[in-house]
């Protein structure tokens, strides 16, 4: 099938190489001009394990064609599917002003049927507006041309984002016509994962309630190790626990500085937003929230007492993005970290091995370092902040002779505890108790 896929971002370029592996042919719409300049020249523009292979082996064999404009192309797609971003607005609900814009576009330039897909995140009854919105310029065209508008929502993770893509969990498709199932079908026909047809709303519903419940396990599992810090029990231990019963599951149970990301926080508060303007409060999903904006402050208060102070503390952060696997440092953990360093009067160097040019801009006067190694020599403490591989894996031995002090401070509880008590070090996780201190019998 012909589709035009609207927004190049780490969604639309995922689903695009998908769809082209799949066997479909697909007309990349971008409206920045610099990044449909590195698209047309087969440059990813951003970092994702493993796409480049087949993004290039798409461009080359015509499978994916780059355009600015959605006019260049409509007449040959069938289907046009929206993925342009739905970031935060100030107060929280979702910015839709990309997708109306995207809508605006389609309904100055479609000369006959087309299913038009929202795949971006929106809240409950976009699909209408956005309905609305095409049936407007369609009309002040004077033209009757009949659409179906679907919710596709997308459920991929970044740094796994072509493996989401190609074999997603479920599919998830709102559509109101038997018309549009069937477009729906073919287009996944390839793809063998179940397919879930709901009504439009509840496919808007559903990408919601998805991410607000991942949030909801990750904030209620952080504030469990706010509560194990205090009585000496280990949360690592007791997410294992947890997670042997079926009905709990092991995943998205990992206590840490907090959820970040595109998606997550901005979710939450758009869901939220949503319910208090319906006055529908969410309450357990505020307290999502709250806890998320607190951890990275709860545990730099940790840093701080293990200190005594951190002023003209040389700290070493190890790792910037918001997780491991992406170049995406969107409401990452790290940027709260330096602040409240950086407010506390610290001496950073920062080591990230994807993140580092996209937080030089938002913090140009810090020290970034180009290895690990180069950010822990002489520093009086390391602070991990995203997981890498690559930061798990440093020789710890080494590091201690070139640390200033022999202080880590896990906040991804990436490492083992017991290793680096034997290995001399003052060691702190997240909820997880200095097993010195059980040992000596405090708790
Ligand atoms: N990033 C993720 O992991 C992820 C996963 C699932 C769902 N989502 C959702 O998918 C949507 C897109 O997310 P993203 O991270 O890919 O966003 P993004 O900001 O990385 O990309 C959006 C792209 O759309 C382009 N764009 C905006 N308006 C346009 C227009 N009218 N014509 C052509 N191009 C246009 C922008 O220039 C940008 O390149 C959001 O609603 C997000 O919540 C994201
Ligand atoms: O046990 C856990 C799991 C995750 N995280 C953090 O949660 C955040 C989000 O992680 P993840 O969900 O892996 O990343 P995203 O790429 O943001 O993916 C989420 O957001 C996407 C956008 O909506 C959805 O499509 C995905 O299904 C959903 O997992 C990161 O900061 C992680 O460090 C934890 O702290 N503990």
């Amino acid at each position: 099938m012909n589709i035009a896929m609207i927004g190049a971002g780490y969604v639309g370029t995922a689903t695009s190489v998908a769809f082209a592996e799949y066997g479909h042919k697909v007309y990349v719409i971008e409206r920045d001009w610099e990044k449909l300049k590195k698209l047309k020249m087969s440059v990813l523009p951003f970092f994702e394990e493993g796409m480049e292979e087949l993004f290039k082996k798409h461009s080359a064999n015509g499978n994916l064609l780059f355009f600015h404009y959605i006019e260049e192309v409509i007449d040959q797609c069938e289907i046009l599917m929206i993925t342009v971003g739905t970031p935060s607005l100030p107060n929280g609900e979702a910015d839709l002003s990309y997708v109306e814009e995207a809508a605006r576009q389609i309904g100055r330039s479609m000369n006959e049927y087309k299913a038009i897909v929202i795949k971006s995140t929106v809240p409950v009854g976009t699909g209408d507006k956005i309905n609305k919105i095409i049936k407007t310029e369609l009309k002040k065209r004077n033209k009757e041309i009949s659409f179906d508008l679907i919710s596709n929502p997308e459920f991929l993770r970044e740094g796994k984002a072509l493996q989401d893509a190609l074999h997603p969990e479920r599919i998830v498709i709102g559509c109101e016509t038997e018309k549009a199932r069937q477009v729906m079908k073919e287009l996944y026909s390839g793809i063998n994962s179940p397919i879930l047809f709901t009504t439009v709303k509840d496919a808007e519903m559903i990408k919601y309630a998805s991410n607000a419940f991942l949030a909801t396990k990750i904030s209620f599992i952080n504030e469990l190790a706010r509560l194990c810090d205090k009585v000496g029990a280990n949360v690592i231990q007791v997410a294992k626990g947890m997670g042997l019963d079926s009905r709990i599951g092991p995943q998205f149970l990992q206590a840490g500085i907090g959820f970040g990301g595109s998606c997550f926080p901005k979710d939450v508060k758009a869901l939220l937003a949503l319910a208090s303007a319906e006055k529908t409060p969410l309450q357990i999903l505020q307290a999502v929230l709250d806890v998320n904006e607190t951890q990275a402050q709860w545990f730099m208060e940790k840093v701080k007492k293990a200190l005594g102070s951190l002023s003209r503390k040389r700290i070493a952060v190890l790792g910037l993005t918001f997780k491991p696997q992406t170049d995406d440092i969107r409401e990452a953990s790290s940027l709260k970290i330096i602040h409240y360093l950086l407010q506390n009067n610290a001496c950073i160097t920062a080591y990230d091995p994807q993140g580092t040019e996209h937080v030089k801009k938002i913090y140009p006067t810090i020290n970034y370092a180009k290895t690990t190694l180069e950010a822990l020599n002489g520093a009086d403490a390391a602070l991990i902040v995203t997981e890498w591989k690559e930061i798990i894996e440093i020789d710890w031995k080494k590091a201690k002779s070139i640390l200033s002090q022999p202080f880590v401070f896990d906040g991804r509880n990436c490492l083992d505890a017991s290793v680096m008590l034997e290995l001399g070090y003052h060691y702190e996780g997240v909820g997880t108790p200095n097993l010195d201190e059980r040992i000596n019998g405090s708790f």
